[in-house]
């Protein structure tokens, strides 16, 4: 089951230069698609474009069947729950002011008239903040402690137990590890992918590093200029018949 489908989409920010070119892609029900490609291919662009943060120019967003383009307010809101994003810094991730337990609750609060919890269970705001930080592997007293009283580590697994808390279908993870150290950068990995498969979650997975993409994804596609150049099962990564970018991105990881 196809979860997202990206048809010939389209992103310019000057006339004349398309940041993303005619990108097409799906990402079916509890995969992983890697993102991988050089600084300022249009990785974030695309990632943003999904978000609905920027105006496409061309092409069209399906989900559910229903092109984004046409989607009624309520069609929009469901997407909305259902496309949670993880960023590359934690730290502007995470309201400054906030606790960490009013920054775990504040999608579950924006959206509990909505939600059917499969994993997770509500029976009080305190259980329900120990869980997501049991569920990332952080011990529950962080939920009393503000941003600045964590590490970048434990910070990035604050933000992906939001992004979990309400069972999204799918979650943007545009350079999550980048800003971590590198036994932290392994960890996170490690964390996102028991998730995925504790919650059956599809990632599209953004990063320059071919080597964290290729030990999450189950598919990867290559970016440059904009345009899409390779798409491939991560078993296949090593086939002559990948483009002569793929290899090169494969000489140097
Ligand atoms: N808000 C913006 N206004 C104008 N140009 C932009 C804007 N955001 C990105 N660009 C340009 O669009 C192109 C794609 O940028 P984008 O940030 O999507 O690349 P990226 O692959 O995510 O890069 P990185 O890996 O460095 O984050 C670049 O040429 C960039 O300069």
């Amino acid at each position: 089951m196809t979860v997202i489908e990206i048809n010939n989409l389209k992103k310019s920010y000057h006339p004349g230069k398309l940041a993303v070119n005619d990108v097409s892609l799906s990402i079916a029900k509890g995969e992983s698609l890697g993102l991988v490609g050089e600084s300022g291919c249009g990785k974030s662009t695309l990632a943003r474009c999904l978000l609905g943060v920027e105006k496409v120019d061309g092409g069209s967003i399906i989900y559910n069947e229903r092109s984004l383009a046409n989607a009624s307010r309520k069609a929009l809101r469901d997407y909305r729950r259902n496309v949670q994003t993880v960023f590359q810094n934690p730290t502007a991730a995470l309201n400054p002011k906030l606790k960490i337990k009013d920054s775990l609750l504040d999608p579950f609060l924006q959206f509990q008239d909505e939600l059917q919890l499969e994993h997770f269970h509500f029976s009080s705001k305190q259980a329900f903040v120990e869980q997501l930080l049991e569920t990332v592997e952080l011990p529950k007293e962080l939920g009393d402690r503000y941003p600045h009283e964590l590490s970048g580590g434990q910070k990035q697994r604050v933000t992906i137990a939001r992004a979990i808390s309400i069972e999204p279908k799918l979650i943007v993870l545009d350079e999550p590890t980048a800003s971590l150290d590198v036994l932290s950068q392994g960890a996170i990995l490690e964390l996102l992918a028991s998730l995925q498969e504790t919650l059956g979650m599809s990632y599209l997975f953004i990063s320059h590093d071919l080597a964290a993409v290729h030990q999450l994804c189950q598919r990867i596609a290559v970016m440059k200029d904009g345009e899409i150049l390779d798409v491939f099962q991560r078993d296949n990564i090593y086939d002559n018949s990948r483009h002569d970018y793929t290899k090169e991105l494969i000489s140097i990881f």
